[in-house]
């Protein structure tokens, strides 16, 4: 049977992070290296505005047939007919947005404490965002720095599918996945990247790599 969350590398995009450069086409270079699964995070727009950036780049990812997802505000979501939406501790709860959102494909949730792991909120959620895994100027307002040791502990507790986010790089995906993620997420690797494509490709591969050495076990 196919994985309900087959989703390998995560790009988490907004205009900022892109520096300058146009979104639409940081997005479309990204997911021509490798990414698959991409949300869109804008903390300052009006809903209009995201709204709109959010159409926009439903219309750029619809031929890869990658999904978009919404950062925290459901009626964006709702209203782009986004395949789904990530929500923290302070947004709204993955219970509400269930019924309010029948149709929402893709609900993910950030774990923060591990006291979470068995919430109702964990439950219905159809992935975890390990937030952070390590320390990173992209989001500071942040609870627990996981490390390997806490996606080693959190992999042990749940079946659920694990994205691991915070200062992903090329350099220590591979660690990350060994010690039991199934989908890296990033901003700067891929926004801020002086080519978006390769920097994604060399991730994917890294990913490979990781998930290569997780199946060949020590006798
Ligand atoms: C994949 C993924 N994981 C975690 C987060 C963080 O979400 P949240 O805790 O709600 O913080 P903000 O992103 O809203 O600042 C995420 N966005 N994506
Ligand atoms: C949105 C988010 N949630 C937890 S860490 C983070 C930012 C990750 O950014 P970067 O990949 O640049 O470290
Ligand atoms: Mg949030």
């Amino acid at each position: 049977m196919a994985s309900a969350f087959p989703y390998r590398l995560y790009l988490v995009i907004s205009e900022e992070a892109c520096q300058g450069r146009n979104f639409l086409e940081v997005a479309e270079a990204a997911v021509q290296g490798g990414v698959d699964l991409i949300q869109l995070r804008e903390k300052n727009d009006t809903t209009e505005a995201f709204l709109k950036k959010a159409l926009q780049l439903k219309e750029v990812l619809q031929p890869y047939n990658v999904p978009l997802i919404i950062n925290d505000n459901l009626e964006v979501a709702q209203k782009s007919a986004a395949a789904g939406i990530h929500v923290g501790n302070s947004d709204i709860a993955p219970t509400k947005i269930r019924t309010a959102w029948e149709s929402c494909r893709i609900l993910g949730y950030s774990i923060e404490y591990l006291e979470q792991l068995y919430n109702e909120q964990t439950y219905t959620s159809d992935y975890l965002g390990i937030s952070p895994v390590f320390d990173t100027a992209t989001k500071t307002d942040t609870i627990t720095t996981w490390g390997l040791d806490g996606i080693e502990k959190i992999r042990a507790s749940t079946q659920k599918s694990l994205v691991a986010i915070g200062h992903m790089k090329a350099s220590n995906v591979k660690k990350v996945i060994e010690a039991g993620a199934d989908c890296i997420a990033v901003v700067s690797a891929i926004c801020a990247a002086k080519n978006p494509k390769s920097a994604a490709k060399e991730l994917r591969l890294e990913i490979e790599k990781g998930l290569k050495s997780r199946t060949v076990k020590p006798n």
